[in-house]
């Protein structure tokens, strides 16, 4: 099976005088997970919208293999909007039907396949309900089935499971490992880093118009793992953001994880200075997760641009 990729290259955006996304590149190869990350406002959903041409970059392109966004024919999308709405008084398998039908499924598959998915989401029982008699997180669900029931070969989500909870949001993840291991492309968005670690094979996180980081989560969590230290001590240690070349990332009762920067101080050092001040409990490495490598660059981003 040759592999889909789908590549952003060089795009630009700017509502008015506002410019929401400079020179972007990412590439996403099928059956990888990637996740699109960044602090709201970064541009996540305008990139989204351009992959699925409903917006136009002022600059660059979006090629899927190779081939041009605006001239593609008889590549299927598959997209899960940020802002949910239904038909609120349609009947659900007519609602999950017509998105099948007008992505190509025969109305006979796509009601096969709608009443497959609503059986395994476990709402098969809402099969003739109206949208608008159902809870938020059952209407999430629907929308979520009416993204991908017609089997597209491109899957984008906007902050896919917020609104759903662990059981759900679990049956969800089985759906898109298999999407993923189909070589299809699959794209998420989502501001939960716990989950994002979880899913995602690969990250890109923007902010301020700008990649930040891109690459496998392995690489980004291998890059990141020498220099981070947890230190506990029977008392504030206020001291420990005074000294150069400590960057704390995250602040306890009386416990820090702080990043060393380019050896600028011997650990021994810091140890003994803190030692002055208060007595040290629990001092060790830690490897970073995504939420703390995500602030550190964020922060470090906004030092630069100062
Ligand atoms: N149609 C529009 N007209 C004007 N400004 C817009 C429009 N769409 C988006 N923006 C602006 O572009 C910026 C990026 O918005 P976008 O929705 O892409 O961010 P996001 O990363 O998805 O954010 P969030 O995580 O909050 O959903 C925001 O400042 C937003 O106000």
């Amino acid at each position: 099976m040759e592999q889909n990729i789908l590549e952003v290259q060089k795009i630009s955006k700017s509502f008015k005088d506002h410019v929401v996304l400079k020179d972007l590149s990412f590439t996403v190869r099928g059956g990888e997970t990637f996740g699109l990350l960044g602090p709201n406002g970064a541009g996540k959903t305008t990139t989204m919208r351009m992959i699925m041409n409903i917006l136009q970059p002022d600059e660059g392109e979006i090629l899927f293999n190779g081939i041009k966004r605006q001239r593609l024919k008889g590549v299927h999308f598959g997209y899960l909007p940020e802002e949910r709405g239904l038909y609120p008084r349609a009947k659900v398998l007519d609602v999950l039907v017509y998105f099948g039908t007008l992505n190509n499924l025969t109305m006979r598959k796509a009601e096969v396949e709608a009443i497959r998915y609503l059986d395994r989401l476990g709402i098969v029982e809402y099969t003739d309900a109206h949208i608008n008699e159902l809870s938020k997180g059952i209407q999430q669900k629907i929308q979520f089935i009416a993204a991908f029931l017609h089997d597209p070969d491109v899957l984008i989500l906007d902050e896919p499971f917020t609104g759903l909870d662990p059981i759900n949001q679990t049956v969800l993840y089985e759906i898109l490992e298999e999407f993923r291991r189909k070589n299809k492309i699959l794209i998420l968005s989502t501001h939960l880093m716990d989950q994002a670690e979880k899913l995602c094979d690969h990250i890109c996180l923007i902010n301020q118009a700008q990649v930040v980081i891109d690459g496998s989560i392995e690489s980004i969590r291998k890059r990141f793992r020498e220099d981070a230290y947890f230190i506990e001590a029977d008392a504030p240690i206020p001291i420990l953001s005074e000294m150069e070349g400590i960057q704390i990332i995250e602040e306890g009762k009386n416990s820090y994880k702080f990043i060393l920067e380019n050896n600028t101080l011997k650990l021994s050092e810091i140890m003994k200075r803190i030692e002055q001040k208060a007595r040290i409990l629990r001092f060790e490495v830690f490897e970073p997760s995504l939420h703390d490598i995500f602030i550190r660059l964020i922060q470090e981003q906004a030092e630069v641009l100062k």
